[in-house]
Order: C-alpha cells, then structure tokens, then sequence
C-alpha cells in the first residue's frame, strides 16, 4: 500500500480545498494511505503529519482557504531545515509528496526533489505567475473577485463623476490586474512587467473628460513601477479632479472558488494521485486550457513567466 501525504504552502488560494479533497479520496479510493501535512512546508519540519479519511475532505470543495492550513516557513530554505523535513517523511516513510502552491513552494519542491523525495507539484496560486503552466488554481476566483468589486466602484464612481484607481494583488505578475482591467472594462492598467506611461493614462482620461465621461477606473497591481500614492497624486494633478483609491487586498485570496478553480483543482489533484499510482518522476503537472500537461519538476521551476502585455494596450482601446 502506497503511503502518500498532501500540504499547502504559501498564499491561500480558492480551490486548495478542492484539490485536497481530490487528492484524498482518489488516493483513499485507489488504495493508498492519504496523510495531510498541517501548515505547509513547517509542518512537514515539526511532523504535524495527520491520516485523513473520506470524511475529512467533505463539504469542502465550495470553501476558499485550506482546512490544512498554509504557512510561509523561512526554516525550509535553509539546509537544516529541508533535512528536518526529509527526516520526517522518511521517518513517516511516505512515497510520495503532493505540494499545492505557488512559485516560491515550487522551489521548495525542488529541493526536496534533490534529496531524493518524490514530489508532484499542483499550481495554486491567485498570481498566476508560474511560468510551466498556462493557468494556476485561484486565480479564476480572484480575477472575479476584482471584478464584481470593480463593478460596484463603478457604480459609484458613475454616480459621483469620480475617477478610482483599484490596487490589486499579484506580487510581480501583472495577471490579475491585466485580466480583471479587461474584463471590467477599466481606462488603464498598470503592470509590474511595464514601464508605466501617465502622461498616457492622464491624456486617455482626459479624453474621456472632455466627452463627458467622468468616471475612470485605473488597475494598478501591486507590483508596479508607481506607488498607488504616487500614482493617486499625478493623476489628481494631470486631471486637475479628485481621484478615489481602492486597495482590494486580501479579499482576493477569499471565496468561495469558482467552477473553473474547482475543476483545475479536481483534474489536478486526480492527476498527481494517477502519476504517484504509476510510480511516475517528479512531475509540475499544470493545465493548457483544455487538458492537463506534465513538466519535469526540474526543468518546471527554470521556465519564465510571459505576460500578455499587449493587452494593456488594448484595455485603453476599449476605454
Ligand atoms: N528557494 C527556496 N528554497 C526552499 N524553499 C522555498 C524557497 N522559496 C520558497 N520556499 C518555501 O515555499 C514557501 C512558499 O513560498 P512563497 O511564500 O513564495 O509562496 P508561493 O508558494 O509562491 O505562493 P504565493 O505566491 O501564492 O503566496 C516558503 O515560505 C518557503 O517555505
Ligand atoms: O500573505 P502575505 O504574506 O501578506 O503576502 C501577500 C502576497 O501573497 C499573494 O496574495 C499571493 O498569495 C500576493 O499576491 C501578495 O503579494
Ligand atoms: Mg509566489
């Protein structure tokens, strides 16, 4: 009998819990021993190592968040620490890992990967900055998220002839802002993989002043090359209006997943379980669209993140 665990690192992203629950009952199912692993990468360091059952994982694929707890542990980077962890999955002598999270947990992966354990990695993460996989889980949710709140500033800003700038998340990936601006039909969007033009941006909202449409919507991700002061102040100044901001924050981790993040999630999770059942490598398995696909863990965390930067331009065409 095959003895797996499951763990999720990093940022909380809406459909882990969709993916633990995946991961646990095709494990159980296929015969396995599923252990979930309590806070990440720290539990795997101080062996909070717990048997689940079918039970467990139930009335969970709806909720945001992880019922396994997400944890950022400076202890794992270092050697001390990865061997602490290896210890115990050998102590607990686990087959296989499947870490959910971001790039950073990815890294992580890896270093297990080099002592020798068997890891396969599931993209979770709102950033969507993982450059192996087209998509990541989470960032569906987040990007909805960003819109629905979008389009209640909207509706103010309308009211109130106001222009907003909306500060999101994403780290040093522009996806959020670039796909939530798209969709939300904002004036402009700023990204970190950009050189922000706002003489651009103050001659694009003026345009929309001088026809009587006073109500601007900027995205500007967090990561960007202006602060969302500085940005709030230039463009005060450019317009010559006042300008409201909006810093969404973390509730763009939260929610309840939505279909896409639930399926990417399911699809995923199943998939790792097929690939440990078969006794496959490391594998970053990740999803292009339609189907999934595997990476090598090992060339996975070597592949660069591409931003769809023409988009920014095509934003403030349909501004
Ligand atoms: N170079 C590294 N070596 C070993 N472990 C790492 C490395 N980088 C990150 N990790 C581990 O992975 C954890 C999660 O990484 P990080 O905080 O970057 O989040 P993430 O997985 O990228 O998710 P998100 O960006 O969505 O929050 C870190 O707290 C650390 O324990
Ligand atoms: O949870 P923390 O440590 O405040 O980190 C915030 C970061 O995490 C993310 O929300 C991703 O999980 C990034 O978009 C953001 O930069
Ligand atoms: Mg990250």
């Amino acid at each position: 009998m095959k003895r797996i665990c499951v763990l999720t690192s990093g940022g909380d992203a809406p459909g882990m819990n969709a993916a633990i629950r995946a991961v646990t009952r095709k494990g159980i199912r296929t015969g396995m021993e599923v252990y979930g692993i309590g806070h990440g990468y720290k539990g795997l360091i101080e062996g909070d190592i717990r048997l689940m059952n079918i039970a467990h994982v139930g009335d969970i694929i709806h909720r945001g968040g992880t019922v396994l707890k997400t944890a950022r542990c400076e202890e794992f980077k270092t050697d001390k620490g990865i061997d602490k962890a290896v210890e115990n999955i050998n102590k607990a002598k686990l087959d296989s890992i499947i870490a959910i999270g971001g790039d950073g947990t990815l890294k992580g992966a890896l270093e297990l990967v080099k002592r020798g354990i068997n890891v396969q990695f599931i993209p979770a993460t709102i950033d969507n900055d993982l450059g192996y996989c087209a998509y990541s889980i989470g960032f569906d949710t987040a990007v909805n998220t960003v819109v629905n709140a979008a389009n209640g500033i909207r509706e103010t800003g309308m009211s109130h002839d106001k222009t907003t700038i909306i500060e999101v998340m994403g780290r040093n990936c522009g996806d959020i802002a670039l796909m939530s601006g798209l969709a939300g039909g904002a004036d402009a969007v700023l990204i970190p993989e950009v050189k922000s033009d706002i003489a651009k941006i103050i001659d694009k909202i003026k345009e929309g002043i001088s026809r009587q449409k006073k109500n601007s919507i900027i995205i500007r991700a967090e990561g960007a090359d202006i602060s969302t002061e500085e940005l709030t102040e230039e463009i005060k100044m450019g317009i010559g209006e006042d300008v409201r901001t909006v810093i969404l924050g973390y509730l763009q981790r939260g929610g309840s997943p939505t279909a896409l993040d639930r399926n990417m999630a399911t699809l995923m999770g199943s998939e790792a379980v097929r690939l440990i059942s078969e006794d496959k490598p490391s594998t970053a398995i990740g999803f292009d669209g339609q189907k999934v696909t595997l990476v090598d863990l090992k060339i996975a965390d070597n592949i660069e993140n591409k931003v769809r930067a023409d988009l920014l331009e095509l934003v403030m065409t349909l501004a």
